[in-house]
């Protein structure tokens, strides 16, 4: 049970990436794990919908069939369950710093705000998977859905949800801007508008910021320091 975890006192760091789709993401997260490993920290690397066996199986049926809102959001928080229980509950209970690129605040960005589906819903299953889980820090990419159109169009084929329309990804920038507003302490806007290397750097600093990863030279202790 993903209970049994909490109980035992998860000692790591749960980060999540959040955006629209092409909004430069994923283009950071080995930069971000590279980062941590250098301070010391056992990295997971993580997605959603994915990341188990059973949850890419969800993944695949999620991004290629049709289905209505509330079948989207059964199957991305069925996926999310599997997942924390598999993964991500274990890797914070032996103090591992999980990345994961998308987590719940996806949902309410695409089926809350994009479909107009049923926010209480949401907080419901919410309740019910996460068992009061949630992400330490979310690094939140944000971008025109215009730019972000074409920077997908430039490099990929789009998936079910990356064929809707620039007023579907507008709703869903608008979600994201509200779960950042109801929750300021966990959320780090990022502009991705700016250059990779600016976005990286800001990235960075918003993990450094946290005062959680301290640089691999202040893990020695004193004796070491004056040798
Ligand atoms: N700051 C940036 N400026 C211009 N292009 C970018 C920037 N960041 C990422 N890209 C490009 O945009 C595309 C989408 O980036 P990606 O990281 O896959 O987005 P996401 O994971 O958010 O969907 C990729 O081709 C990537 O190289
Ligand atoms: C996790 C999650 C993803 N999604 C969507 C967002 C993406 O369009 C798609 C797959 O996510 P992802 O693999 O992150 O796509 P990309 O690399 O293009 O950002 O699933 C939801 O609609 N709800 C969710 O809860």
């Amino acid at each position: 049970m993903v209970a049994d975890h909490l109980a035992a006192g998860a000692a790591g760091r749960f980060i999540t990436f959040e955006g629209i789709d092409g909004a430069g993401k994923s283009s950071h997260i080995e930069a971000l794990a590279e980062w941590l490993r250098a301070r010391g920290a056992e990295v997971v690397l993580a997605r959603e919908p994915g990341g188990t066996p059973l949850a890419e199986k969800l993944r695949a049926l999620f991004l290629h069939e049709s289905m209505d809102p509330l079948t989207e959001a059964l199957l991305v928080f069925a996926a999310r369950r599997d997942h924390l229980h598999e993964v991500i509950e274990p890797a914070l209970a032996r103090g591992a710093v999980v990345l994961c690129d998308r987590f719940t605040d996806s949902t309410f960005a695409y089926q809350g705000a994009g479909r107009g589906f049923d926010l209480a819903v949401l907080a419901q299953l919410e309740t019910w998977v996460q068992q009061g889980r949630q992400p330490d820090l979310t690094l939140w990419f944000d971008l025109d859905p215009t730019e972000a159109a074409r920077r997908r169009a430039a490099v990929r084929s789009a998936d079910r949800l990356e064929r809707e329309d620039e007023a579907f990804f507008a709703r869903v920038r608008d979600g994201y801007a509200q779960r950042a507003q109801a929750a300021p302490a966990r959320f780090v806007r990022i502009d991705s508008a700016q250059t990779r290397e600016a976005v990286r750097a800001d990235a960075i600093r918003a993990l450094a910021s946290r005062d959680w990863f301290p640089a691999a030279d202040s893990n020695r202790n004193d004796d070491d320091r004056r040798a």
